[in-house]
């Protein structure tokens, strides 16, 4: 249920125009039966509202050079919607003090800030969210906790998973990996290709915005875009860039050049 006692559904949008009534009211009532099954959890689409995802920023520091923070102020400055710390040192403290830095230059931009894993640590430096995948806590277990107080992202590498992140209560997906990215993650998948993105928008629908990752760059950033993505999430080609701001922008211009006219999110 919604705070204000509704029941709010993936709806049927623009792009799937082509399923049947019948498909669609059978996967709106899977929705709701999941939904249903867990009540303590809910989505709401206040949160997402007016957030540009087109570049989302993944702050790794095992992938920064230089100085991390300079890097991440040089990201918010070039416009990334939303920048996520990837810290897999292991130390809360360290994860933690980085993150209160981060949240507090943040309030000079329209970035908001989302921490990796860590809900203590999500929660206790004031981030706007926090991103669980497959062995991190559930995204119906993080809801569940903060209620509406923070965006919460789910990483999904299939349809079924992506559709259980939504009934979960999931603000975003982040869907992958789409290009080889074991270099960073050695427990990625073998590329999938932009065919992932237009699989899981078919099983979805266009209400919740998904994010590409693994591998992407201004080469194959358009390609996600036309598969149906809101955005791009990126660690190496920001987090190596020679110019930040440059990178960012020829990033945001290559998925901006794949979209479909008229697109929202
Ligand atoms: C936006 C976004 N999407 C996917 C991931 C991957 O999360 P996860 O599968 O938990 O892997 P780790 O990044 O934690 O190694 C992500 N971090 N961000
Ligand atoms: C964290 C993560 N999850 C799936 S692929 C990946 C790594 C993405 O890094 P890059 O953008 O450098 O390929
Ligand atoms: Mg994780």
């Amino acid at each position: 249920m919604g705070p204000a006692g509704t029941l709010k559904l993936p709806g049927r949008s623009a792009g799937r125009r082509d399923r049947s009534e019948g498909y669609e009211r059978v996967r709106r009532l899977r929705i709701a039966l999941l939904q249903w099954s867990d009540p303590g959890v809910w989505r709401v689409n206040a949160r997402v509202d007016g957030i540009d995802w087109r570049v989302y920023a993944i702050v790794d520091p095992a992938f920064v050079t230089g100085d991390v923070l300079e890097r991440a102020r040089a990201l918010m400055a070039a416009g990334v919607g939303v920048l996520q710390l990837r810290d897999k040192r292991g130390q809360a403290r360290q994860t933690w003090e980085l993150g209160r830095a981060l949240v507090e230059a943040a309030e000079a931009f329209a970035t908001k800030i989302v921490i990796n894993d860590r809900l203590d640590v999500a929660l206790a430096c004031g981030a706007h969210g926090v991103h669980v995948g497959p062995h991190d806590l559930s995204v119906a277990a993080v809801r569940q906790v903060v209620g509406e107080r923070l965006l919460v992202g789910g990483s999904a590498g299939d349809p079924q998973r992506a559709a259980r992140l939504v009934a979960q209560g999931a603000d975003y997906l982040g869907v992958g990996a789409l290009f080889e990215a074991r270099a960073v993650k050695s427990d990625a998948s073998a590329p999938q290709g932009p065919a992932l993105i237009a699989a899981v928008r078919a099983e979805i629908g266009d209400e919740v915005p998904v994010v590409g990752i693994g591998g992407i760059s201004a080469a194959n950033a358009g390609a996600v875009a036309a598969a149906g993505a809101s955005g791009v999430a990126v660690i190496r080609a920001l987090c190596g860039a020679e110019d930040t701001g440059a990178a960012t922008r020829e990033l945001r211009e290559a998925f901006d050049s794949g979209r479909s006219p008229g697109r929202a999110g």
